[in-house]
């Protein structure tokens, strides 16, 4: 039988270090955390709005905020207004540092100028792919506008009955038309990166992946294992999660997927849309370069930012300002070192939404379709055209 890793995550995770508020100078993935975070807060704002705009603005949404870990998100759903969410994750000291964080902003709210109204929560210590969270909600019968599960979900992946209680925590509770977003490795970028090195492995100095499954040719559909080591962050094993399969598997509980998008291209999609550039400059998710105004170019003394520099090079090149102008405010860049966008391109966005309730056959249907629908019975009501234009034409009533 194979060996049950979940052990060995949760105690990884308990006894990861709490880290503050740390510069370049001591995480070589200062700028790439931030980045994931600002993936995060685009992925989870956006689907705040989508909820909003199905529901109507003054509803309450409540949140399942699935493997929560020390509630590195709880910030993002004071910003999102939400009214609910439930935190579970397997490492119970993890749970700790949650509730804390929790009654923390709690405290702060209460002292600041604008008191906003703050969620409610709950927390859960449980195994997620193992255990079924609705016999542990205060109210079994309450019911979810999203669920999410944020660098996480691949490790429901190590066998099918993990699979599929996770996706059966994700998804029973949900609301018709409510949504389960996450983020996780990239399988196909995974294998892509593992087929091209000669050893089975890939990695540069922040991250580094190595294949333990069993048949390298063809994984698993479950429990294809690496080893994947992030920088003073993450050194789990994980497990590949077969997109197709994972699609499949979700239609079961009613589950459509919207979107599957690599975070490359979710950044570019999203980067010019509102106020996601401004919120990249103060999550600090992106490296200014060069680093200060006297800083020279280096591309030829670091690889890491050689693509960076040519970039400004041109820009400098091009720059008609005055001298003076120019040496006061050199033109800079936010980018990422080429190690760590490396590592950060491992993984994708994923978006569901729950299509139908299996439950009472119910089928989703969007505010929208129902307002045209509504449009298109007026269109066709045979008194249409009858209808007076001002009230001087209104026909008496007797
Ligand atoms: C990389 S951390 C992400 C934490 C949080 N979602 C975030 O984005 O900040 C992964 C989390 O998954 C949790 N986890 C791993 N396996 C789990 C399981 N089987 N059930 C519940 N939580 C699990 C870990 O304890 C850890 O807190």
């Amino acid at each position: 039988m194979a060996e049950d890793l979940t052990g060995t995550v949760a105690k990884h995770y308990n006894e990861l270090q709490e880290t503050g508020l740390d510069t370049r100078s001591q995480s070589r993935i200062f700028y790439l955390r931030n980045f994931n975070n600002w993936i995060k807060s685009v992925l989870i704002g956006d689907t705040l709005q989508q909820i909003r705009e199905n529901k109507g603005e003054n509803q309450g949404i409540s949140v399942l905020d699935l493997c929560s870990g020390k509630g590195g998100d709880l910030l993002k759903w004071k910003k999102g207004k939400i009214s609910k969410v439930v935190c579970a994750d397997i490492a119970g000291t993890s749970v700790e540092q949650c509730e804390s964080r929790y009654n923390e902003i709690l405290e702060r709210n209460k002292r600041e100028r604008y008191f906003t109204e703050m969620f409610t929560a709950e927390f859960i210590t449980a195994d997620c792919t193992k255990t079924r969270l609705r016999a542990m909600y205060k109210d079994p019968s309450m019911k979810f506008d999203l669920a999410s599960c944020q660098f996480s979900f691949h490790y429901c992946f190590e066998s099918f009955p993990q699979a599929q209680t996770m996706l059966q925590n994700a998804c029973e509770c949900l609301e018709l038309g409510g949504y389960f977003i996450g983020t996780t490795p990239n399988s196909y970028e995974i294998m892509k990166r593992l087929r091209e090195s000669p050893d089975k492995k890939c990695g540069n100095e922040v991250y580094s992946i190595s294949y333990d499954g069993e048949d390298f040719n063809k994984p698993g559909l479950f429990g294809a294992k690496y080893n994947f080591h992030l920088e003073g962050v993450v050194d789990c094993p994980e497990f590949l999660v077969y997109f197709p399969l994972l699609e499949k598997m979700a239609e079961e509980y009613g589950m459509k997927l919207i979107s599957r998008t690599p975070f490359a291209q979710y950044f570019k999609e999203n980067v010019d849309k509102g106020e996601n550039r401004s919120l990249l400059g103060k999550m600090q998710a992106l490296e200014p370069y060069p680093a200060d105004r006297d800083a020279k170019l280096v591309s030829d003394l670091d690889s890491d930012y050689a693509a960076t520099s040519e970039v400004v090079k041109n820009m400098h090149a091009n720059d008609d300002r005055p001298e003076e102008e120019k040496r006061r405010r050199p033109q800079r860049v936010g980018t990422l070192s080429k190690a760590e966008w490396e590592a950060g391109t491992i993984y994708l966005v994923f978006v569901f939404q729950k299509v139908l309730d299996k439950q009472t056959g119910k089928k989703w249907q969007t505010k929208k379709k129902e307002e045209e629908e509504e449009c298109h019975v007026n269109l066709k009501r045979p008194s249409e055209e009858s209808i007076p234009q001002s009230a001087e034409k209104l026909p008496k009533v007797t």
